[in-house]
């Protein structure tokens, strides 16, 4: 995919998540998107586990992992919907940058390794410096995961 991800209008000093900063090779380095370019309320983004990303059982993930792409596809949600609230470019000054307050997950059936992950995102609520994102995460049509987060904005000090 040839366009710009959410991460890649981080900063420099915010580009080292284990999760999705580009400048950690041994991260997972995930990458979110609006679903398309006409729909800014939902967004995805893809990651194929690898076989060193195993929970124990051979072909199942880790639920760290899942936990991982999810905490971050969550707070990229989070700061693309504030950005677009405010008609603005991402990455504009001044950053609008959300960590993870809280984050519940379902596990609701194992998720496989080697095959392309689906991660969806949708912020239900942005209010002042609190978002709400719902989350999900599937393998094809098999819906293995889902997740609610409560992001919160930094201050900006
Ligand atoms: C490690 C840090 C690095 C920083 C560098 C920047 C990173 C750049 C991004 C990079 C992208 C990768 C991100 C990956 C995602 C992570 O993995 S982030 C790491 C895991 N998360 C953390 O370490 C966060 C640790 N916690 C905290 O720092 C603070 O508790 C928080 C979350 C910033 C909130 O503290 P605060 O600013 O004092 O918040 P406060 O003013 O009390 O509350 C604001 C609002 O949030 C609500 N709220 C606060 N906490 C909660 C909660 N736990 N549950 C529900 N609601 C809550 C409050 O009720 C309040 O709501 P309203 O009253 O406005 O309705």
């Amino acid at each position: 995919m040839s366009k710009k991800a959410f991460q890649d209008s981080y900063s420099a000093e915010f580009s080292h998540c284990y999760g999705c900063g580009r400048d950690n090779p041994h991260g997972l380095q995930l990458k979110s998107y609006w679903l398309n370019d006409e729909d800014k309320t939902h967004t995805i983004a893809h990651f194929t586990p690898k076989p060193y990303h195993t929970g124990g059982v051979p072909n199942n993930a880790y639920g760290g992992l899942i936990a991982s792409l999810l905490d971050c596809h969550g707070t990229a949600s989070a700061a693309a919907a504030a950005y677009e609230t405010q008609g603005r470019k991402m990455g504009s000054t001044p950053v609008l940058r959300f960590v993870t307050a809280s984050l519940s997950i379902d596990f609701l059936r194992p998720t496989p390794i080697g095959e392309e992950l689906t991660l969806c995102g949708k912020v239900t609520q942005l209010k002042d410096r609190k978002a709400t994102i719902t989350l999900s995460l599937s393998a094809g049509n098999m819906l293995c995961a889902t997740g609610t987060m409560t992001a919160v904005r930094l201050k900006s000090e």
